[in-house]
């Protein structure tokens, strides 16, 4: 059985007085995709930047590889491979596609898996744009480079958010793919996702969140299966 990788014990997290995340646990296996599902304000944005370090962990913990990481900054956070493609991918639109790249490449650990070359292997779209402002990809190679950029950190984990958010179906179909690739070569996701029938085909785990909390915690067929879990927490699909 695998690991636990990225572990939340019991998490609160607030917006000033506002108390947003009410007690999360949930924990991610080495190796495997748990998909993040919830209605909008559900709290899954503010899970990913309870992760990172960019909102502090007011009760509970969180721990990488069973080391606490909360409490750390989100500098020493990503240094230790937790790596984020942001929702509304955050690219630097000024800066070309090679320089998104380059800014984000670290080692943690001394791992190399991901290089510009690997990127652009799987990115051809982004090799053939290598010298381009960033700003001037369409909103699809945008997505691709907010991917490869979150790679280039050699991530242990890498939590995804809403990585299909405003692309058309076709494109959206890409960004599966690209994910589901990205789970064959053994990576760790967090995948946080309005589209349920995607995050439910590439899921191993689901977590779904209402109003801060669990309310449910199983495999993704059993999620799945669930007809009245879905309408009741994510509407219909
Ligand atoms: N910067 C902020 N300051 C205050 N409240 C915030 C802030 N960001 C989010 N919230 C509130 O926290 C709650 C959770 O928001 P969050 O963005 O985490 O939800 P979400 O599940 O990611 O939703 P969406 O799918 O719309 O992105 C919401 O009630 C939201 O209004």
């Amino acid at each position: 059985m695998a690991s636990d990788i990225l572990e939340l014990t019991d998490v609160h997290a607030y917006y000033g007085d506002s108390h947003v995340l009410h007690g999360i646990s949930f924990a991610l296996k080495e190796g495997r995709l748990l998909g993040l599902l919830g209605r909008n304000g559900a709290g899954k944005t503010t899970c990913m930047s309870t992760i990172m370090g960019f909102l502090a962990t007011r009760e509970g913990a969180i721990r990488l590889n069973g080391e606490k990481i909360s409490g750390n900054s989100p500098e020493a956070i990503a240094r230790n491979g937790v790596c984020l493609v942001p929702q509304g991918r955050r690219i630097f639109r000024s800066l070309t596609v090679k320089e998104n790249l380059q800014v984000a490449a670290q080692t943690p650990g001394g791992r190399t898996a991901w290089t510009l070359a690997r990127v652009f292997d799987i990115f051809p779209r982004l090799k053939e744009r290598q010298s381009q402002f960033a700003g001037s990809l369409s909103g699809g190679e945008q997505q691709m480079l907010a991917i490869g950029r979150a790679l280039m950190g050699n991530p242990r984990v890498l939590l995804m958010d809403e990585p299909s958010e405003g692309l058309a179906p076709q494109i959206v179909a890409d960004v599966g793919r690209t994910i589901a690739m990205l789970k064959a070569e053994g990576l760790s996701i967090v995948l946080v996702e309005q589209n349920i029938k995607m995050t439910l085909n590439l899921a191993d785990d689901i977590v779904i969140i209402n109003t801060g909390q669990v309310v449910f915690s199983g495999s993704a067929g059993d999620a799945a299966a669930d007809q009245r879990l879905i309408s009741q927490h994510l509407g219909v699909f």
